[in-house]
């Protein structure tokens, strides 16, 4: 077999509710995420000797075996007995550190090329639990489209498909540690969202309902920039704005492409990154092979 390629779509939580901190120190969540146009892409080729080696351009993330990449080889390798190493390019477009599974949707990449490169024929609930073993965030992404998470993120449930809309992300210029946005989480101070209206909002397809009800309980505005760029966002004619995950990345939704390419282009005056993008329709990932 010659080249895989993949590409790890970014995410976005349309809700993010904690219920309580667990005795194994992770947090039962209840929150449904969706998938977004913006991706990673990553090309895989097979080595006859054992080593996984790295390569990435377009972002700063490390190459050696801390990178989420090299954990998904490794656990296949391990997991399976494989006798085969692997070169994987990953070219990054989704911002790190952002609250946007850019790191999990990698791995999440990583199992689904590999499954197709080292032939291993496991099935995507198979890739799902090995996803478990390297973040809460992974099984999710192995799939994608849109789903309620619970237990701490890898317990999944597909609803309906997301309606197409614009999707205007903002990225301020530093990063939140998930763990540590989670450690300083007050459960006792925290305004719940509606889950279950929005799961309905979504089967009915109402980009409206579904804006009013963005929620996410780890969401924390007390920066400089997040505060202007949440400014921008709620005075442009969005369906809605929300933090995405553990942050700081912002997001506004939009009908329009119109309204969302204006918002765009004002926060390019002062925000160095952003994004203009779509959420993704389903489909099924599938390994692209080429020879
Ligand atoms: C907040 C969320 C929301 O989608 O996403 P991001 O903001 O990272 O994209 C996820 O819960 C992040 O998932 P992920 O980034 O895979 O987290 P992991 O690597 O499993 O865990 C990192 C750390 O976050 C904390 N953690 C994570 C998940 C969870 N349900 N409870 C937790 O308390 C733990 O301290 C853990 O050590
Ligand atoms: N392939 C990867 N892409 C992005 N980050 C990675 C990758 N591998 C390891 N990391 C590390 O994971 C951490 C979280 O990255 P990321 O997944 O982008 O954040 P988030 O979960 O907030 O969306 C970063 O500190 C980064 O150095």
């Amino acid at each position: 077999m010659g080249e895989v390629i993949e590409k790890a779509y970014a995410k976005i939580n349309l809700t993010l509710d904690v219920l309580f901190k667990r005795d194994d120190g992770y947090h039962e969540v209840e929150m449904i995420m969706t998938s977004l146009e913006l991706a990673d892409y990553l090309s895989f080729s097979k080595r006859d000797d054992k080593q996984i080696l790295l390569s990435a351009e377009g972002g700063s993330i490390p190459v050696n075996e801390e990178n989420l990449c090299y954990k998904a080889a490794f656990l296949l390798q391990q997991h399976f007995g494989v006798e085969y190493g692997v070169n994987i390019a990953i070219n990054k477009q989704i911002p790190v550190a952002a609250g946007l599974a850019g790191g999990s949707s990698d791995a999440a990449a990583t199992l689904r090329g590999l499954n197709t490169l080292w032939e291993l024929k496991l099935s995507l609930g198979e890739l799902e639990e090995l996803g478990a073993q390297i973040g809460s965030d992974v099984p999710f992404c192995v799939r994608g489209n849109t789903a309620l998470a619970r237990g701490r993120g890898e317990v999944l449930e597909l609803i309906a498909p997301m309606p197409s809309c614009f999707v205007v992300l903002a990225k301020p210029k530093f990063g939140f540690s998930t763990a540590r946005v989670y450690d300083i989480l007050n459960l006792n101070n925290i305004v719940h969202p509606d889950t279950t209206a929005m799961i309905a909002a979504i089967e009915s397809q109402d980009v409206t309902q579904i804006g009013a009800l963005l929620s996410n309980v780890l969401a924390n505005y007390n920066k400089d920039e997040i505060v202007k760029i949440k400014q921008v966002m709620d005075a442009s004619t969005t369906q809605g704005v929300l933090m995405s995950g553990s942050g700081p990345t912002m997001y506004a939704l939009f009908s329009s492409e119109n309204q969302a390419t204006r918002l765009f282009n004002s926060l390019k005056g002062f925000c160095d990154d952003v994004y203009l993008t779509k959420t993704r329709m389903s489909g099924k990932e599938k390994s692209e092979v080429s020879s």
